[in-house]
């Protein structure tokens, strides 16, 4: 007898090599944290679906992101990346056809801590922008502490530790939202070309128009896009602080033919005087130091540079 089959399920040996699924309104909570701290190791990736973030709050996200990117270029213009400016918070725009070039724009400004926000980046067009942006900081700093407790507890620590390492309460949160629109050119475009995160976290939300893909075990795999999952990225300093236990995710975004995506994600970013090392309570003969302790500005300087670091 034939057996019959869910279309939507793949077949086991391709659900083996997916991105894992971690359902967070699971009661047992340590069940939980176990799948986060497995995945955080093997694959620097993982959805999280029953996040506690109103779907109703993403929709909003969503809406307000898509209407400031459809405004008109003088307009998203008055919210632009400054000239020579050492920061990058603003409006930047890519959407020109040159060799070796993305192909994208993008918004970027500082979320959290209310000391770090300068409202200038941040667009009066839609209206309700900020409204929804700063319920949307609010949810993703728990959902972010929430990670990073249960990652602290993988290393044997207190759930306050990872966060602490950050810079605690001058943690930086940093929104940024990418629009790629369809690009026509018939060879394969990059949206973003491959690089790590060199923040802490990532928490991120897209469109329903695939792109991100993820470096693991000598190949590229698709994210698949689950609809009311949100995606979570290690970075560099999560790796640096854990000694290397969790691993820093390889990813880029290629560009659609024919439909727009969009991304909003979150940076979790260490305050910019935080030395960034392995946490000392970690270091031991048996598990000596992989990184050399150095300030997050110094590091991300270096790595912008692409000068080497230890
Ligand atoms: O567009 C995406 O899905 C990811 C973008 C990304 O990797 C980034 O902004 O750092
Ligand atoms: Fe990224």
């Amino acid at each position: 007898m034939e057996i019959e089959r869910d279309q939507h399920i793949s077949p086991p040996s391709l659900l083996a090599q997916t991105i894992p699924i971690i359902d967070l309104s699971n009661l047992d909570e340590e069940l939980v944290a176990r799948l986060v701290v497995q995945a955080s190791e093997e694959w620097g990736i993982f959805h999280v679906v029953n996040h506690g973030i109103p779907l109703d709050l993403i929709r909003r996200l969503k809406e307000v992101g898509t209407q400031f990117f459809e405004l008109p270029e003088t307009e998203k213009k008055s919210v632009a990346k400054q000239d020579g400016s050492k920061d990058f918070e603003g409006y930047t725009t890519n959407l020109k056809y040159v060799e070796g070039e993305v192909w994208t724009e993008n918004l970027f400004h500082r979320i959290w801590p209310p000391s770090c926000i300068n409202f200038n980046y941040w667009p009066k067009n839609p209206p309700h922008y900020r409204e929804v942006i700063e319920e949307y900081t609010e949810d993703t700093k728990k959902l972010s502490e929430r990670i990073l407790g249960y990652l602290s507890e993988g290393l044997g620590l207190p759930r306050e530790a990872l966060i602490q390492g950050l810079g605690g309460e001058s943690t930086e949160y940093v929104m940024r939202i990418n629009n790629y629109p369809p690009d026509t050119k018939p060879d394969l475009t990059l949206g973003v070309p491959e690089h790590t995160d060199i923040i802490g976290i990532t928490i991120i939300i897209t469109n329903e128009v695939p792109g991100l893909q993820i470096f693991k075990d000598d190949r590229w795999f698709d994210v698949h896009y689950i609809p009311s999952a949100i995606t979570v990225n290690i970075g560099d300093q999560i790796m640096r602080l854990s000694n290397g236990k969790y691993k820093n995710v390889l990813h880029r975004a290629i560009v659609d033919k024919e439909k727009q995506r969009m991304s909003w994600p979150v940076f979790v970013d260490a305050n910019p005087d935080v030395v960034i090392g392995p946490l000392p309570e970690l270091i031991t003969c048996s598990n000596p130091s992989k990184f050399k302790p150095i300030t997050c500005k110094d590091f991300k300087y270096r790595r912008l540079l692409k000068l080497p670091i230890e």
